[in-house]
């Protein structure tokens, strides 16, 4: 028999969902039937959040019982913090994410058996949103912790992104940063059968819990083909140091046969849908800043890797430069992707569990043929 294989299951289309549309031929992302660009326009993160969860944008009674359901669990818990003071202090931010999401999935867990059929959809998307609002005290805290700071206490008064931003700094940045930051967790949160998602819907299928999933999902975001990529942009700048110097950077580069990270997608071959509304937030960021030397630079690597190579920029290259003007270090870039992303994994997690089938392909099998043990001595 002769299988086809597709390596990296490219062009493999392996189940549906109703939760978004990437669509490289206009290319456009829609979440729940919404243009993302639009809900970047116009939605708070956390609305975003409730319409990848719940499929419809929310009422004022679903914004009440997230802000209800939700605010409390914006603290640092005891447990947690410990858990990440136990990681070395080099350790990756990734890392310490990864670990306090079990260390939440083992408390929320706690006294449930195998034996059991599981949570309930209503006990998941509940657990989908204490894991949300908990994430960004703990990426706060890693960054904090890196530059021996103390953790700073959550505040219930604030939006997502503002308190986010708080508990990071110790201020509310201008309303422009805020903006920014907003606008970057609505683009970053869904992207369909990405890497990260699918990790976490192969787990799902196994029947194994939420967090499990969630943790298989930041393992596999860590890498720099996927959300790690933002984290090597800022490198990237930081190798090249200005616009000027990008044509003899590049030139070395791509002798070297080296990745550029931020550029490039396995499914839009002629631009990210996400780049443009990413884009602008980062030219107001810039000007906020007054920092024309970014932009620059930006704009000088994009123009000349496109013209060479044909690549363009993925939502990851104007992310970068955001979140470092932001204030954020660059470790903490792909856990920022991390505290957005959690939202699509949680519906992907959802949409799976409700109609489920093991994930489990075929293999080619291209090793030695079948062969025997020889006679041998009995092991004693
Ligand atoms: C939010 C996100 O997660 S978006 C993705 C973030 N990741 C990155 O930015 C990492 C850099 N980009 C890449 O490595 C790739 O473009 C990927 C992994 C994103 C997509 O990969 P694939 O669809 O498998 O394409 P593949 O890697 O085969 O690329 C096709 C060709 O373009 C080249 N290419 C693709 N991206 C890049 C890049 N960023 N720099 C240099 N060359 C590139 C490949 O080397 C390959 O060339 P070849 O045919 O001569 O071997
Ligand atoms: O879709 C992908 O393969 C990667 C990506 O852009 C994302 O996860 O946001």
């Amino acid at each position: 028999m002769t299988e086809e294989i597709r390596r990296g299951l490219a062009g493999v289309v392996a189940d549906s969902t109703a939760i978004s549309r990437v669509n490289p031929e206009t290319n456009s992302l829609l979440y729940r039937g919404y243009p993302v660009q639009e809900l970047a326009d116009t939605q708070l993160f956390e609305a975003v959040a409730l319409l990848l969860w719940n499929g419809e944008l929310p009422t004022d009674d679903d914004l009440e019982w997230l802000r209800a359901n939700g605010r409390p669990h914006r603290m640092l818990r005891d447990d947690v913090r410990a858990a990440i003071d136990a990681l070395p202090l080099g350790s990756h931010p990734m890392d310490e994410v990864r670990t306090a999401v079990s260390v939440i999935g083992a408390r929320e867990g706690e006294g449930e058996s195998l034996l059991e059929s599981g949570a309930s959809r209503e006990e998941n998307v509940a657990r989908s949103l204490r894991l949300f609002a908990a994430l960004p005290a703990i990426v706060a805290y890693g960054q904090r912790r890196r530059h021996g700071l103390d953790p700073i206490p959550s505040r219930e008064d604030l939006t997502y992104a503002q308190n986010f931003l708080w508990m990071t700094h110790g201020d509310l940045p201008d309303p422009v940063v805020v903006d920014a930051f907003n606008r970057s967790m609505i683009l970053y949160a869904e992207h369909s059968f990405n890497a990260s998602t699918f990790t976490a819907r192969v787990i799902t299928s196994t029947l194994s819990d939420l967090h499990s999933a969630v943790v298989g999902a930041i393992g596999a975001l860590k890498g720099p083909l996927h959300g790690g990529a933002n984290e090597m942009v800022m490198h990237t700048f930081d190798e090249i140091g200005t616009a000027g110097n990008v044509r003899p950077w590049l030139d070395t580069a791509l002798a070297e046969r080296r990745k550029i990270m931020g550029f490039g997608h396995r499914v839009y071959k002629h631009g990210d849908s996400r780049v443009p509304t990413m884009r602008a937030a980062l030219g107001a960021l810039v000007e906020h800043y007054d920092r024309p030397d970014v932009l620059a630079l930006y704009e000088a690597l994009e123009r000349e890797f496109v013209e060479r190579k044909g690549i363009y920029p993925n939502l990851d290259f104007p992310s970068g430069p955001a979140y470092h003007l932001m204030g954020f270090d660059t470790p903490t870039f792909t856990p920022l992707f991390v505290a957005a992303r959690v939202t699509g994994w949680t519906a992907h997690i959802l949409e799976q569990q409700a109609d489920n089938s093991l994930i489990r392909p075929l293999a080619a099998y291209n090793g030695v043929p079948e062969r025997h043990v020889q006679a041998a001595e009995p092991v004693s």
